[in-house]
């Protein structure tokens, strides 16, 4: 089975709540709410990637220094296996903006369980508990 890298982050602001982004109708998962992020494309590492996908998705610009590796996910989907380091952001500059008609929320790691998201990205919720 085909591994797919994907570098995701858990965007921290001053109030400790954490960014999650709704996956939109049509694809796959759709619904489900994830951390910003997306596919590591060739000759990108995942810091370069995720700092594109933060400006694509996001319209925010944040720099390598201020992204802290956390932890990662490792899941078996049935038609790929996911390999998903994520890092954790507390700077950028500019707003997190739905660029791609997304639905954005900040949420409290305490509420993540009224938010239904990806099953490979359950096990990062108890990190984030402890860690935030
Ligand atoms: N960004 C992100 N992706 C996640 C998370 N959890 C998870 O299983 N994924 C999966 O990782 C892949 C992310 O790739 P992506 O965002 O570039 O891909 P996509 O399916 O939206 O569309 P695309 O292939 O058209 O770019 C998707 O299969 C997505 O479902 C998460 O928390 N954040």
């Amino acid at each position: 089975m085909k591994t797919v890298l994907v570098s995701a982050v858990a965007l921290i602001d001053r109030d400790g709540r954490l960014l999650l982004a709704q996956r939109p109708k049509g694809k796959p998962m759709e619904g489900l709410w994830e951390f910003p992020g997306g596919k590591v494309e060739s000759g990108e590492t995942p810091e370069i990637a995720l700092i594109r996908e933060l400006r694509e998705e996001l319209g925010i610009e944040t720099w390598r220094s201020c992204l802290a590796p956390l932890t990662f996910a490792s899941h078996s989907y049935p038609d790929f296996h996911l390999l998903m380091p994520l890092f954790v952001c507390r700077k950028w500059e500019g707003t997190p903006s739905p660029v791609e008609g997304q639905v954005l929320k900040w949420v409290h790691v305490r509420d993540l369980k009224n938010f239904p998201m990806p099953e490979a990205d359950l096990p990062l919720i108890p990190i984030l508990r402890d860690w935030l």
